[in-house]
């Protein structure tokens, strides 16, 4: 099996923390190949800054450096605009990698999406990039807490004034339909249990505070069940993530970025992991940013790397094996 990490934004904790993993992952995984995709110099670097005994880690043939040039040079927690097609190169690389079987899967550290948008490039996050480049008609973005819950998100990387426009029934039920079917692919849950948030308080009040939760979001969730998943909702949403609420749910799925995101990672940051759902590839990433703060310290935590790439590769392994008939 052969994984491909992308190292992410230079000036961040992604190199760092990929050379730490990938040390770990070497000896929790002895039957995986990494091959870490970023400028090679730099990655020395900041292996000798964390005691990274990197060129051994080459030596032993599992771990393969492959060289993007950095376009300028860079210091822990000093962004420059210059390498963000650097960054995106690093990508590139690695979906096409993925996409053509060369990986079985991509793990990501994580990017600075302001360098990007800052240079022109369209790109507001992994998962609507991933989407694209890889043809999927939608990806799914879903994070998973160890030992926690999953919580999927409706929309993505977008302003909170624009949430309500972006929602509509099909759109919902596609990504009810997208998360049944990956949490069956990638989790073997047998009849996956989704909880449905809605977008307003006391999910809309009856109509008396907004209209989405009945107009939009409810015959989504009844469309659902007609098609046979087990979705339930919509569910006022600031009770939604009590224990009495989750108990028996695989996956919730939140309307937008901060009603999700700020409880799994109130319970579980840096022990979660992100996971994009609906592409033809594997991808897994951190639950953390760039810690520009942290760069060069070596005092981030790559527990959420680790478990990034322990599930890319429990995931590829049971996507390697015979899958079961999707629902009709
Ligand atoms: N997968 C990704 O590419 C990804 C994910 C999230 C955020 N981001 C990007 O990261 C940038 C910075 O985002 P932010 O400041 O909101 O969040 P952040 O996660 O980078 O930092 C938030 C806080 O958590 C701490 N922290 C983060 N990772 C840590 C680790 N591994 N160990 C210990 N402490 C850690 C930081 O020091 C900081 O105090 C943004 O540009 C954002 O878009 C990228
Ligand atoms: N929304 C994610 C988070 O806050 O953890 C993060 O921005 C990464 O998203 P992408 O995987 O789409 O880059």
């Amino acid at each position: 099996m052969k994984i491909a990490i992308t190292t992410g934004e230079p000036a961040g904790i992604g190199p760092e923390l990929s050379v730490q993993a990938v040390q770990a992952a070497c000896v929790e995984w002895p039957d995986v190949h990494f091959t870490v995709l970023g400028d090679c110099a730099l990655l020395a670097e900041r292996a000798a800054a964390v005691q990274v005994d990197w060129t051994a880690l080459q030596a032993t043939g599992r771990v393969a450096c492959q060289h993007e040039a950095l376009r300028a040079r860079s210091a822990p927690g000093q962004l420059n605009a210059a390498n963000s097609h650097y960054v995106l190169a690093l990508l590139d690389r690695a979906i096409d990698g993925a996409l053509s079987g060369e990986f079985d899967a991509l793990v990501t550290a994580p990017l600075q999406k302001r360098i990007l948008l800052e240079a022109d490039i369209p790109f507001t996050g992994h998962t609507e990039y991933l989407a694209q480049r890889t043809g999927a008609a939608r990806a799914v973005m879903m994070l998973a807490g160890r030992r926690t819950f999953r919580v999927a998100l409706a929309t993505t990387h977008l302003p909170l004034k624009e949430v309500s426009a972006a929602l509509n029934t099909g759109g919902l039920l596609e990504s009810l339909r997208i998360i049944d079917m990956d949490l069956r692919r990638y989790f073997e849950i047998a009849a996956p249990r989704i909880l449905v948030s809605g977008l307003n308080p006391h999910a809309g009040e009856g109509g008396y505070l907004g209209h989405e939760d009945i107009e939009v979001i409810a015959p989504a969730v009844s469309g659902a069940r007609e098609a046979g998943m087990d979705a339930r909702g919509p569910y006022p949403a600031d009770t939604l993530f009590t224990p009495r609420m989750l108990d028996g749910a695989d996956c919730v799925l939140a309307m937008y970025h901060d009603q999700g995101l700020p409880t799994l990672k109130y319970a579980a940051f840096g022990k979660s992991v992100n996971i994009t759902l609906g592409l033809p590839i594997v991808r897994t990433s951190v639950d953390h940013g760039t810690a520009l703060d942290l760069a060069g310290t070596g005092r981030a935590d790559p527990g959420s790397l680790m478990d990034a790439i322990g599930s890319a590769i429990e995931i590829a392994r049971r996507c390697r094996r015979p899958q079961p008939r999707n629902r009709p």
